[in-house]
């Protein structure tokens, strides 16, 4: 098929006056044509421009002299509905719940336009709004341009965050089994995955057992030989789950790496279809399950993985056409509606027109704003060293107080779960998850205090290990003990010598490891003898925690 780009011309277009003889675009459809650039004429008034640009609302618009250049491209739609989210948060010095509520709807118009479903398009913009609101500001970078990148994380996310590598049998052939629905597809990408992996040095050979088509066989056997890939088949008479079964015999015989087998499709899904496939199941046990679904279709392919997946029990998707005007809601939806990833998107009908799908690189393609994510990324990235650095000076001059004892806590909460830094802690991994869920009940706890200190205190936590007065006051606005106030300040202290134990150690000065760490923290505590003059003086802290104290003063 060639690459059309239809214009479809009207000569009465809405809004605009002009003479109805002259005739104007109302529509374009782009088939093969990721990109396409034109010029209109007759655009010099802002309402001739609106009138004149109505007719492409997937595409960007710009003016050229006294006309318009059209640029339509694959999710155009999406990524000017998206655009104008970013536009109305020119301006605003951070992000607010209010502020970027409008912006929200027009995401959420955005995602529906790309024919994205009402609940995978509610519980997307839920999420983007939680993470914006809760982004730091970081120096340099605009809000907007923080909200695109909110956005292209969610995105890469709901498309299913990591690559889905096809999974390879550890022995014999690995089969392949595709299916799906009557014309998406599914003839074409066998021949397509056959051609990728010979790329990848792997023997392949295809296997017709799509048996009420004759053609399908004859295509399939065309495929073959242009791919160089020998093709088994029994002709339309036998059983599909027979001819897989033989196929696949054939396969081992001839030490064949993957087994490509083709089946038939329906006009829609029916008994006769799923019976069939659980057949061809049982006969070859495939490695993959890959169910072909063409992206024209929307959500619909959504829901059709989901109920394949329920049904047969699939392994992952095949998206074809995405090179023709797909919206996109189909590449948004799969993985969160049916649980199942896409490995493979089709961007074209040439053998070569496969490739394994990125969520990221599709993410970036719907945005497309790739300078714009790595700016905030480095510019996250300087702000996280600068934080490190400024935090590792305070720790090594015992200056660590409560302000970045918060800064902490909080940096780790929105990281999501205590489960991941401590497994990244070395000697700390065999944390459980009810010690984590207390972890991070003790940080609500410590924050609920924190928050009544006075700028001050958090600034200077001697000055409430000194005044019992000042713990009494925090005690009393937090609704906590005086005992409880003691001990987090006790904790803080103690907190400062351990990190300080800590960067020696990282800097090659003699300090225990993790484990070694907390054997000397023990013996700290045995050896800590706290005199009753002391005792009376500063209530429930320790001796060790009045030493790190004078190691502040000093
Ligand atoms: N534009 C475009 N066309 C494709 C793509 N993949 C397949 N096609 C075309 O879609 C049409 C149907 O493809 P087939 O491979 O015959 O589909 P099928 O699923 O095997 O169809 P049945 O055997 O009838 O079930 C053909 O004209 C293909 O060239 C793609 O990624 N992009």
């Amino acid at each position: 098929m060639e690459a059309t780009a239809t214009l479809t011309l009207s000569s009465s277009p809405a809004g605009a006056r002009r003479s109805p003889a002259r005739p104007t675009v109302a529509s374009l459809h782009l088939r093969r044509v990721p990109t396409l650039s034109f010029h209109l004429r007759g655009a010099q008034s802002p309402a001739a421009f609106r009138a004149l640009s109505s007719p492409f609302p997937g595409c960007r618009r710009r003016r050229r002299g006294s006309g318009m250049v059209v640029r339509a491209e694959m999710f155009g739609q999406l990524t000017t509905g998206l655009e104008s989210a970013w536009n109305k948060l020119r301006g605003v010095d951070r992000l607010t719940k209010e502020n970027i509520a409008e912006p929200m709807r027009d995401i959420r118009r955005a995602l529906l336009e790309a024919d994205v479903s009402v609940p995978v398009a509610r519980s997307f913009i839920e999420s983007v709004t939680e993470k914006a609101i809760g982004t730091d500001v970081i120096r340099g970078v605009q809000p907007e341009q923080q909200l695109v990148k909110v956005v292209n994380d969610e995105l890469v996310q709901l498309m299913g965050g990591e690559v889905s590598d096809l999974v390879f049998a550890k022995t014999g052939p690995t089969v392949i089994l595709l299916a799906g629905l009557q014309g998406v597809g599914k003839t074409t990408v066998c021949a397509k995955l056959a051609f990728y992996l010979k790329k990848m040095g792997k023997s392949c050979m295809l296997v017709a057992a799509d048996v009420y088509r004759p053609a399908a066989i004859d295509q399939l056997t065309i495929l073959g030989k242009k791919v160089g890939v020998p093709v088994y088949s029994e002709g339309t008479e036998a059983k599909p789950s027979e001819i897989a079964k033989n196929g696949l015999k054939e396969a081992k015989s001839k030490k064949t790496d993957v087994v490509i087998v083709d089946t038939a499709g329906r006009l829609q899904v029916d008994k006769a279809m799923m019976n069939e496939l659980k057949e061809v199941k049982k006969a070859v046990k495939p490695t993959e399950i890959l169910l072909v679904v063409d992206a024209m279709t929307g959500q619909e392919a959504a829901a059709l993985v989901g109920a394949f997946n329920v049904e047969i029990g699939i392994t992952g998707a095949i998206l074809t056409k995405l090179d023709g005007d797909s919206r996109g809601g189909a590449a948004l939806s799969i993985k969160e509606v049916s649980g199942k990833p896409i490995k493979f998107i089709g961007r074209g009908e040439r053998v070569e027109d496969l490739e394994p799908f990125y969520p990221d690189r599709m993410a970036q393609r719907i945005l497309g704003m790739g300078d714009v994510l790595s700016f905030v990324e480095q510019a996250q990235q300087v702000m996280n060293q600068e934080d490190a650095e400024e935090l590792q000076k305070k720790i090594m001059s015992a200056k660590f107080n409560f302000n970045d004892f918060l800064k902490q806590t909080k940096a780790i909460a929105q990281m999501g779960s205590f489960s991941r830094i401590i497994g990244m802690i070395p000697g700390m991994n065999k944390v459980t998850p009810a010690q984590i869920r207390e972890a991070e009940k003790n940080v609500k706890f410590m924050e609920s205090m924190i928050n009544v200190m006075t700028a001050d205190e958090r600034e200077r936590p001697e000055l409430l290990a000194e005044s019992r007065e000042r713990r009494r006051r925090v005690a009393k606005d937090a609704g906590k003990t005086e005992q409880q106030v003691s001990q987090l300040v006790s904790q803080l202290f103690q907190m400062r010598t351990r990190m300080q134990k800590m960067m020696a150690g990282m800097q090659g000065k003699d300090t225990p490891d993790m484990e070694n760490l907390a054997e000397s923290i023990k013996a700290e505590e045995q050896a800590a003898v706290a005199t009753g003059k002391r005792r009376r003086k500063y209530g429930n802290l320790r001796q060790r925690d009045l030493d790190s104290m004078r190691g502040y003063r000093r």
